[in-house]
């Protein structure tokens, strides 16, 4: 058989497999869908593929269109091999209607012609024109019905519009009649007659209705992989001596299951597989013209040439009638970055308030502890110190909760209903005022009865540490007045070390200031990441991806209209948390707006192309948000925006600094924090890193979609 594919292909042949062979999964464990099938389909015919579920049809077809490759043996079609240059398959010279119904939602009819028109580089004219004879063909709703609203059988019917649309000289349709009403199924298989009778053109065509496949002028019996028989309907039904096709082909069946049982695989008796040679004698059929009109049309239809311009431009439609339709979108794109941000400066970073502190002060009776009111008297000699302490305890932020003794504050500890506890003893005052006149030899139980035991609640570390801070900063400010008034120098109560104004910062930094970079490149990032990845994911998964290719558009086209179209709606949101987080929210920055809002852009186009990297490598949304979700926690703890990355393991911390946002993060927090310009080694070095990932996973995009699943 391949030896025929060695001398020129037959003109008039629009189809033509020979041996064709294809398993899915290892080669160790192949699941073999294709096994020595051949198959030849002539212009000006239609072929009925016929065979039950699984048995390889939609696998066949999608070979045929150049969608997928065969392990062995040839495919021709229109004289070219699909997928090679020049072929013009995958291209306009095929129409392929997909099993799945492969429209968008949020799409009217006239929205679906002009996506797929564009694409096929149709001009407005051409697609009106065609799109008004289709739809009276087909009986379509009016044109603007928006497809959500479409009953199955209707959407099936648009579906086959869109495949007719460019008039192809071979039109393969997985299933077009499924869920059409009997009345328009025969109205269907008028117009293929027509088309292919009146314009030579040839259609292949899977039903599952094995006798409406009467109709067509040649039947391929498929099962397991293989052809049974490839003959004209009552040339088979003669042939085996059969009522119906339905009875050829259980006898053909019967016949294959001997043929395994006796140890005869297909592939050797491959040559004795039932076809018709050479011209298909047909019957003629009982034609009722549909519209002369057609023969019109297809002579006023020039020769098309898919371009990533009209690729690009129904990309753009697609986009934007997604987001118009669909307010909840257009809610994720706007509203989520604003919300992730305000989120992020309003819960992460504050000092903490309101924290309830156990206090047991034995100076004073239990009555007068809880409020102090009038004991705190001013001067060098005042007869309750421990009331000044008191005083200088920031009531916003701790709450004292008095107890009568340290083991009862102890216990309020263990419980969970304070955050500490703090315990002045009964000789507090008097041991202060004779520290103060005996400094010089102080005793040791002299010192343990002016002191202040705390006991904290460490089991939350920003609690304790900010309890620990303020008792510390009351504590200063008790002694300094204390020390004034007693005419001395308030700097005797001062630490030796003292902060002068901080270079870069503020001088009470907060870890909003901290997080804020990495917080806003981690927003950009996920937001580009996800909404790119969830659209490509969905397209593929809606059958527009595959349509797309095989009206003739490459992939990389594809993925640049993707990329146009993400880059847009990505600068849309660094936009609006550049704006938010700067203009509105004010956070901290001394750099340039420029060097920020690039970084930015940088690490939004990081995300776009990891959102295509993963929408690649997963078939479906779960996988694909699985994976997103799944890099969210390791991009945030490795990428220092959370602790310093100096805190890290040092093998993590060398693996992190070789992260892209890792880099972007310190860069921009220079450019915000320290106000570096692009000079500094912090700063270009973010950028380098961060562009050059950037690039190394684009062109592992570009290579990769050819593989997309
Ligand atoms: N991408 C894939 N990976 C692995 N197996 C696959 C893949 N696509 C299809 N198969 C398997 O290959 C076999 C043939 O599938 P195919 O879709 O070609 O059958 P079909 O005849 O078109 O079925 P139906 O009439 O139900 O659409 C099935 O067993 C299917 O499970």
């Amino acid at each position: 058989m391949s030896a025929e594919m060695d001398v020129l292909p037959d003109v008039e042949l629009a189809v033509s497999v020979r041996d064709a062979y294809k398993f899915y999964g290892s080669k160790k464990k192949p699941v073999v869908v294709l096994n020595q099938l051949n198959m030849t389909v002539a212009r000006g015919c239609i072929y009925g593929l016929l065979g039950a579920s699984g048995c390889g049809k939609t696998t066949l077809l999608t070979c045929i269109v150049g969608r997928r490759k065969l392990m062995s043996g040839q495919i021709l079609v229109l004289g070219g091999k699909p997928g090679t240059p020049g072929s013009g398959v995958p291209g306009p010279k095929v129409g392929y209607m997909p099993q799945e119904t492969a429209l968008l939602n949020e799409f009217t009819i006239r929205n679906t012609m002009n996506y797929f028109g564009k694409i096929y580089g149709m001009t407005t004219d051409e697609v009106e024109d065609r799109m008004h004879l289709l739809c009276g063909i087909l009986e379509l709703p009016p044109k603007d019905t928006q497809i959500l609203h479409l009953s199955g059988g209707q959407k099936r019917r648009v579906s086959l519009a869109a495949a007719l649309l460019h008039d192809p000289e071979l039109l393969i349709l997985d299933e077009p009649t499924v869920g059409v009403d009997p009345v328009l199924r025969h109205s269907i298989w008028e117009y293929l007659v027509e088309i292919t009778q009146k314009q030579n053109k040839a259609v292949i065509i899977t039903t599952h209705y094995i006798e409406e496949a009467r109709q067509a002028d040649k039947i391929g019996l498929m099962r397991e992989g293989t052809l049974l028989a490839e003959d004209a309907p009552e040339n088979l039904i003669r042939k085996h001596d059969c009522e119906t096709l339905e009875d050829v082909f259980l006898k053909l069946s019967r016949r294959q299951e001997e043929l395994k049982e006796l140890g005869i695989t297909s592939q050797s008796r491959s040559p004795a597989i039932e076809q018709s040679q050479g011209s298909i004698e047909k019957e003629p059929l009982p034609v009722v013209r549909v519209q002369d009109k057609v023969q019109e049309e297809r002579k006023k239809m020039r020769k098309l040439k898919p371009t990533i311009l009209g690729a690009l431009q129904s990309q753009l439609m697609m986009t934007a009638l997604r987001y118009y339709r669909n307010p909840g979108s257009l809610y994720f794109l706007v509203m989520f970055p604003i919300l992730q941000l305000l989120v992020f400066v309003y819960a992460v970073g504050h000092e903490p308030r309101s924290l309830p502190l156990a206090i047991v002060n034995e100076e004073l009776s239990f009555d007068n502890v809880t409020n102090c009111v009038g004991l705190a008297e001013p001067g060098c000699d005042p007869p309750f110190l421990s009331c000044r302490l008191m005083n200088e305890i920031n009531p916003e932020q701790i709450v004292p909760q008095f107890y009568l003794t340290w083991n009862e504050s102890l216990d309020a500890v263990k419980s969970g209903k304070v955050k500490g506890a703090l315990h002045i003893g009964p000789n507090f005052t008097e041991a202060w005022k004779e520290r103060r006149e005996v400094w010089q030899e102080v005793s040791d139980e002299l010192i343990d009865d002016s002191e202040i035991a705390v006991s904290l609640d460490m089991s939350e570390l920003p609690i304790a540490q900010f309890l620990s801070k303020e008792l510390l900063a009351s504590y200063k400010r008790f002694a300094k007045q204390l020390l004034q008034d007693c005419n001395i120098s308030a700097r005797h109560g001062d630490t030796p070390i003292q902060f002068q104004e901080p270079i870069f910062g503020r001088s009470s930094p907060n870890f909003t200031d901290f997080m804020a970079s990495g917080s806003i490149l981690t927003i950009v990032y996920f937001m580009s990441l996800g909404i790119t990845c969830v659209i490509m994911v969905t397209e593929t998964m809606e059958g527009i991806w595959d349509r797309a290719l095989v009206a003739g558009v490459t992939e990389q086209e594809v993925l640049v209209s993707h990329i146009v179209t993400q880059t847009i709606l990505m600068i849309i949101q660094v936009v609006i948390v550049l704006t938010l987080s700067l203009a509105i929210l004010k956070l901290e920055n001394e750099g340039s707006i420029l060097l920020i809002a690039v970084i930015c852009l940088i690490i939004g186009w990081f995300g776009v192309f990891m959102g295509v990297l993963i929408s690649i490598f997963c078939s479906n949304i779960n996988s694909a948000s699985y994976f997103s979700l799944g890099s969210f926690v390791p991009v945030v703890f490795l990428s220092g925006i959370a602790w310093p990355l100096e805190g890290m393991v040092p093998a993590l911390r060398t693996y992190s600094e070789f992260l892209p946002i890792t880099r972007a993060t310190t860069t921009l927090r220079a450019i915000m924090s320290r106000g570096w310009g692009i000079e500094y080694p912090d700063v270009y070095n973010g950028f380098a890193y961060s562009t050059v990932w950037t690039v190394i996973v684009s062109i592992i995009c570009f290579i990769g979609v050819r593989y997309k699943k």
